[in-house]
């Protein structure tokens, strides 16, 4: 309990210890369980900030939704969104016998054309989130096939989901709990203490001993997603050593494939590193492990992880608000994502969480060394539409981020 005790409120529990055999502690509530945001900002936690001066209403009219459309006729059908004219917008095309989703608002029309005919339209509601056309009535080989017992199964659990929780699953259904290790976020202040036996590289070598590292709980559910502020989980030499890297891999991914590519939500330039590229980069992994509570040998990318993605932002560059997941059509998923800040700009450059603390909004701006860690799954296996995030834009200066994003059960 050595670690707990500097802590200096002898309220600590260990939570496990895997097979890194680092030592984990739960400080179970040295600011106590109703710890509001402007608590934790008197404690004088400079990192974090309100994005809004007040609250508003969690379910604005006009929320944002995603809609999963299950396609039963045969033909490949015209999707369109409805603005008011006529022919509306078109959205794209949906395979027969195919599915798409997308991201709706509550109140909007979607319509579907087939030779120049509607065959389906459907309003939005955020209660309702799975949309099928149904097959002919003829077709009774459709109406009997198992894909679509499937989807009309799925859209009474997804009915019944959001009714239950008041949120909309917007994850791949069915999918299972996640198996991956998740720390408890109940209350803001919370601080879960990790020691670490893979200690800082420094200029002059690996420093001895276990690193104690703290992750405090800056956001929770359900006012907001689980967020997590992890301080000096890099040294300064480890951070010099990424860019030093991360330098050479962005050079390369400019001029590889896509690196003409200009995206108008994402406008900073990336690329990825191994982790066996270096052996401070390895160790910096095995660090990750301890903090995550995942075995590390789970952090590559034949398991669990993507590399690791080094990304570089310039003067007015950023990525606006998005999700770290999505809905491909399969059970697996981005279930967290570190960010890890490498280098801070001199002005701009949070990270936003713009639906934390009911829907005030949460900027963070750690130091060069932090990082953030959140979880894009909820315990029960559906996504957290609340983990919308964003990187705000650059004023002045540049900043460098990693992301680590680690995949529940499996990477795809
Ligand atoms: O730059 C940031 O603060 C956020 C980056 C991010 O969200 C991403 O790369 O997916
Ligand atoms: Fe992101």
């Amino acid at each position: 309990l050595e670690y707990c005790s500097a802590l200096n409120d002898g309220q600590c529990e260990t939570l496990r210890a895997h097979d890194t055999g680092a030592p984990v502690f739960l400080d179970t509530g040295s600011l106590g369980g109703e710890t509001t945001l402007d608590d934790l900002l008197d404690t004088g936690i400079k990192e974090l900030k309100y994005m809004k001066a007040h609250t508003s209403p969690r379910k604005a009219r006009g929320a944002s939704m995603g809609a999963k459309f299950r396609n039963f006729r045969r033909e490949t059908l015209d999707m369109r969104w409805d603005d008011g004219s006529k022919e509306g917008v078109y959205s794209g095309d949906l395979a027969g016998l195919g599915r798409t989703s997308t991201l709706s608002y509550d109140g909007h029309t979607f319509f579907f054309m087939l030779h120049g005919e509607e065959v389906a339209r459907f309003r939005m509601n955020s209660d309702e989130n799975v949309y099928i056309i149904e097959p002919l009535p003829d077709d009774h080989e459709v109406r009997n096939s198992d894909q679509y017992k499937a989807a009309l199964e799925e859209r009474t659990f997804m009915r019944d989901y959001a009714k239950r929780t008041g949120v909309p699953w917007l994850a791949f259904y069915p999918r299972p709990k996640p198996i991956l290790n998740m720390w408890p976020a109940e209350f803001l202040g919370q601080t879960h203490v990790v020691a670490s036996p893979h200690a800082y590289t420094h200029e002059e070598g690996i420093a001895e001993g276990d690193l104690a590292l703290s992750l405090q709980v800056v956001s929770h559910a359900p006012q907001g997603p689980r967020v997590f502020l992890v301080r000096e989980m890099l040294s300064q030499f480890e951070c010099d050593h990424i860019i030093e890297m991360g330098t050479k891999v962005i050079r390369e991914s400019m001029v590889g494939q896509g690196g003409g590519f200009k995206s108008k939500t994402r406008t900073s330039r990336n690329g990825w590193l191994r982790r066996s590229a270096s052996p401070t980069l390895e160790r910096i992994y095995k660090r990750f492990g301890d903090v995550l509570g995942i075995d590390h040998e789970l952090l590559s990318s034949n398991r669990n992880a993507e590399e690791l993605q080094v990304v570089r932002y310039q003067q007015s560059q950023e990525y606006a608000p998005h999700h770290d997941f999505g809905d491909d059509g399969t059970p697996e998923q981005r279930f967290l994502t570190l960010l890890l800040y490498i280098q801070l700009p001199d002005k701009g450059g949070a990270t936003s969480f713009p639906k934390a603390a009911d829907g005030r909004g949460l900027q963070v701006v750690p130091a060069r060394g932090d990082a953030v860690l959140f979880y894009s799954m909820l315990p029960d296996g559906n996504a957290d539409d609340l983990a919308l995030h964003a990187g705000m834009p650059i004023h002045e200066g540049e900043k460098w981020v990693c992301n680590l994003w680690v995949w529940d059960p499996v990477r795809k």
